[in-house]
């Protein structure tokens, strides 16, 4: 099965945990297009929901699928669920995020969540987090500075370029690309970083999520996080 179709069969599944009359935080990522996808079928069959997109492109997908949409507001501070995507997942929920630079939206929006389910292809399951680069968002200004802290830290990190210049998230901060090979201990990797003047965010989720999908050969399957 091709690793389109497992996406697919994920996003399929995680739309399942969306309740009617709810307001559904959407994370960014080509698992998220399916996604939107099928939820937009779901509004078109009846269901309420309202979605927080984390980003232009998946406000462009909700729009072409007639997903109605609402934006953080005063009185709009919490969602009933979250959908996302992910770069790595390891065993306790860990998570690598970001490789679309999303990284900073996808985790307010966790955070701001009830709920948390992660759809996924099988092949983003390792059993330790650390060969998919850790995006880490950055200040542009001092950004060198920050690089070279970071490095400190023991890893290769690489400023993200796109197109020659240096990657702008939609927050317009940079994207620094931390290869640390092996991540042993997540939170603490986190903690060092998140300290660092000029980081922002990383791309490290931990507890922060309640259920992973990820689409396999023979299906979807489900791991739910009993926190
Ligand atoms: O910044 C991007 C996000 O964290 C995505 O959710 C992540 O990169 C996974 O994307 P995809 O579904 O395209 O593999």
């Amino acid at each position: 099965m091709s690793r389109e179709q497992q996406k697919q069969d994920a996003a399929a599944k995680a739309v399942e945990y969306i309740p009617d009359n709810s307001i559904v935080g959407l994370g960014s990522g080509s698992t998220m297009y399916w996604v939107m996808q099928q939820l937009g079928e779901l509004v078109q069959q009846g269901m309420h929901v309202q979605g927080i997109p984390s980003s232009p492109t998946t406000e462009q997908w909700a729009k072409e699928f007639h997903v109605p949409l609402v934006y953080f507001s005063t009185e709009i501070t919490k969602a009933d669920v979250a959908i996302d995507g992910a770069d790595e997942v390891a065993p306790g929920f860990h998570m690598t995020k970001g490789g679309g630079g999303s990284l900073l939206r996808e985790k307010i929006i966790a955070d701001a969540a009830d709920k948390v389910i992660i759809a996924v292809d099988e092949s983003k399951i390792v059993q330790q987090l650390g060969s998919f680069p850790l995006p880490v968002e950055v200040t542009p200004f001092g950004w060198q500075k920050t690089v070279r802290d970071i490095q400190s830290l023991g890893c290769d990190p690489v400023l993200r370029r796109s197109h020659g210049a240096p990657f702008e998230t939609d927050n317009a901060n940079y994207v620094i690309d931390c290869d640390f090979q092996l991540i042993e201990r997540p939170d603490e990797l986190h903690n060092q970083l998140i300290q660092l003047v000029g980081v922002v965010e990383t791309g490290l989720f931990a507890d922060q999520v309640d259920i992973v999908i990820a689409g396999t050969d023979s299906g979807a399957e489900m791991f739910e996080n009993k926190r």
